[in-house]
């Protein structure tokens, strides 16, 4: 990798066969890199290379023709200088230790928005433990797969320690409908991803019960709040909060039916059970998870989060949704905004 003069001669390995791998692979095809995509589905990869299409993930986008699709982990990452990771959090390290007898120099990206249980670490942590010799970063931001690979004017954000990483992944992904920025807060950057899917299920609900445009804006700027306050209390830059990755993500996924966590929010508002409504999805809603993470994070760190309480209350221990409504509407009332400097 290092003896590349030209960032044109890059390569880049997409890890993942679902819906945001395959829209990040179309990207850097439609860039003329040249891209392998690994998924473990042999047929699903012939289905990519012979029809360029992924109908399980991707229904009616074709995808561009250069993406080459592999079961063969190996030769997917051979002579990679880029290496997207978008597998759901769960099997994240899974996957990255099969990735390690291939992986030394290469710049190695998670584009996952979740948090691991036990460990409650971030998935570029998990890159920096499995894959020492990598340089790691990760891209966030409001990305709906479907709107990517129908070619609607997005920005993301892309955040690691590394200002070459950064460089590299602009000038990858860059196209005049797909706008990169930098931030050198990972931490938050990433964190925001993985946090705002909890709100989106609370969205999600609250569009099922027909909640009115102001009951809608509460929660997402409530929301705001408190994940800035959980995630200072963990280190990150409250600032982060208010870019792409913080309020933008918040947005996208609280208002459009497209994210999964929205739906999953929707199918329990409207009567089915949690299990009902993931199995009906048949993706990922990492929310679903994250929210469990964060409840416990938030009790032993004696941060106030009453909407991450509240959902849990709804989904976990299964309270009725008014009374938990109810609750929090009659809850302690507190400043609008926490930030502001103090004389
Ligand atoms: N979709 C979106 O709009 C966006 C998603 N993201 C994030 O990207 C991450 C990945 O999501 P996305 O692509 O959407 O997920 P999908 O649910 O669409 O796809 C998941 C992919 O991961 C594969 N996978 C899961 N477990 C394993 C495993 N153990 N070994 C090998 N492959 C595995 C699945 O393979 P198989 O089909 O064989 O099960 C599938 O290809 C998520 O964390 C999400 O938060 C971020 C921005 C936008
Ligand atoms: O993160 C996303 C958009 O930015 C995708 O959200 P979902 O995982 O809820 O579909």
């Amino acid at each position: 990798m290092g003896s590349k003069q030209l960032i044109a001669e890059y390569k880049v390995a997409v890890v993942g066969g679902g819906s945001f791998g395959s829209a990040l692979a179309d990207i850097v095809a439609a860039n003329k890199f040249c891209v392998r995509q690994w998924m473990r589905s042999q047929s699903q990869a012939d289905e990519i290379n012979q029809h360029h299409t992924n109908n399980q993930y991707l229904p009616e986008y074709p995808l561009h023709p250069a993406i080459e699709a592999t079961t063969d982990l190996a030769y997917a990452l051979k002579d990679s200088d880029v290496i997207l990771v978008a597998i759901p959090s769960k099997s994240f390290r899974t996957v990255v230790r099969q990735m390690q007898p291939f992986v030394q120099q290469q710049m190695v990206v998670s584009t996952t928005k979740g948090i691991e249980a036990d460990s409650f670490k971030l998935m570029s942590q998990i890159l920096e433990e499995e894959l020492p010799t990598a340089t790691v970063g990760v891209i966030s931001g409001p990305n709906l797969a479907k709107e990517i690979v129908a070619k609607a004017l997005t920005a993301t954000v892309v955040a690691s320690d590394s200002e070459v990483l950064c460089q590299t992944l602009q000038q990858l992904l860059h196209t005049d409908y797909f706008r990169v920025y930098s931030n050198t807060d990972r931490y938050g950057v990433e964190l925001g991803g993985a946090l705002k899917n909890i709100y989106a299920i609370v969205c999600g609900m609250g569009s099922a019960l027909s909640m009115g445009a102001n009951t809608q804006s509460m929660l997402m700027t409530r929301a705001l709040a408190e994940m800035s306050r959980f995630a200072v209390t963990l280190g990150a830059n409250p600032l982060t909060f208010l870019g792409l990755a913080g309020v933008g993500d918040l947005i996208v996924t609280c208002t459009s039916p497209l994210s999964r966590n929205f739906r999953v929010g929707y199918a329990v508002g409207k009567g089915q059970s949690l299990d009902e409504a993931e199995a009906e999805l048949g993706q990922v809603a990492e929310g679903v998870n994250t929210l469990s993470l964060v409840k416990v994070k938030a009790d032993e760190l004696s941060v106030y989060m009453p909407i991450v309480q509240g959902l849990y209350a709804i989904l976990v221990e299964q309270k009725p949704i008014a009374r938990v409504i109810r609750q929090l509407m009659l809850g302690e009332q507190k400043d609008d905004v926490e930030f502001l400097l103090h004389s």
